[in-house]
């Protein structure tokens, strides 16, 4: 008879180069407004489909997701993937996720816009079949695939849509703009002091 699992953790991929009031934000309602019991933030080293350049060492990122998450007891900063095979693929952060975690029942969070390129994943059929995946609204160009449409495992959520990214951020701190309120402000703080990004 299998065990029942313990705790619910949404999994919440990204490079967070840097993280901004938008992953926040997503990544709050989904444990708020899910039967999920806790969010992972995991810091991807290295996108299978990002370029590297331009990207901040690993241990910047994941400081400034901790500095973020400081008062949500709920979300927590994961550097699981550090120290797995690069470029990283989800399907096998998962198989990792269970070994070493096998009381806890896993799901993954994602973008609309993401779920438009999935089928382009690394065996996104595997992870189709075996996890329950939260898609949240994003605007972007195209249709997600007619295989992922009312899909049983695929789990539609309300969540705000708030269009900013990493790059318009990083883009700005180089044109010295002020882009202060895209970011929690702590971690707006960390960045300013560090001169990350000018
Ligand atoms: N404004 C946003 N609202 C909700 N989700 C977002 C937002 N920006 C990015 N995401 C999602 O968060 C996850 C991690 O994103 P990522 O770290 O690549 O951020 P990004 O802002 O898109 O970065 P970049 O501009 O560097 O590509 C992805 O699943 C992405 O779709
Ligand atoms: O496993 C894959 O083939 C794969 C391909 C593209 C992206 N991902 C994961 O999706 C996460 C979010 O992707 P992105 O493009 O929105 O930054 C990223 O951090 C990776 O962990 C995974």
């Amino acid at each position: 008879m299998s065990k029942k699992k313990s705790k619910k953790v949404g999994l919440y991929f990204g490079t967070f180069n840097p993280i901004h009031v938008g992953h926040l934000t997503i990544a709050n309602h989904m444990v708020e407004y899910s039967a999920l019991d806790e969010v992972w933030m995991v810091v991807t080293p290295h996108n299978p489909h990002k370029k590297k350049s331009s990207l901040l060492d690993n241990v910047h990122r994941l400081a400034m997701v901790r500095i973020a998450l400081e008062n949500y007891p709920k979300l927590k900063a994961s550097n699981i993937e550090f120290d797995l095979p690069q470029p990283n693929y989800t399907v096998d952060t998962l198989i990792y996720l269970e070994e070493k975690y096998p009381e806890q029942e896993f799901s993954i969070i994602m973008g609309e816009d993401n779920l438009k390129n999935f089928h382009k994943w690394k065996n996104y059929e595997v992870i189709l079949e075996r996890y329950a995946i939260y898609v949240y609204p994003r605007i972007s160009e195209n249709k997600v695939p007619e295989r992922f449409v009312d899909h049983a495992n695929i789990t539609k959520v309300a969540a705000p849509i708030m269009e900013l990214s990493s790059t318009f951020i990083r883009n700005g701190i180089k044109e010295g703009k002020n882009i202060r309120p895209m970011l929690p402000q702590d971690v707006w703080e960390y960045l300013d002091e560090m001169n990350f990004y000018k």
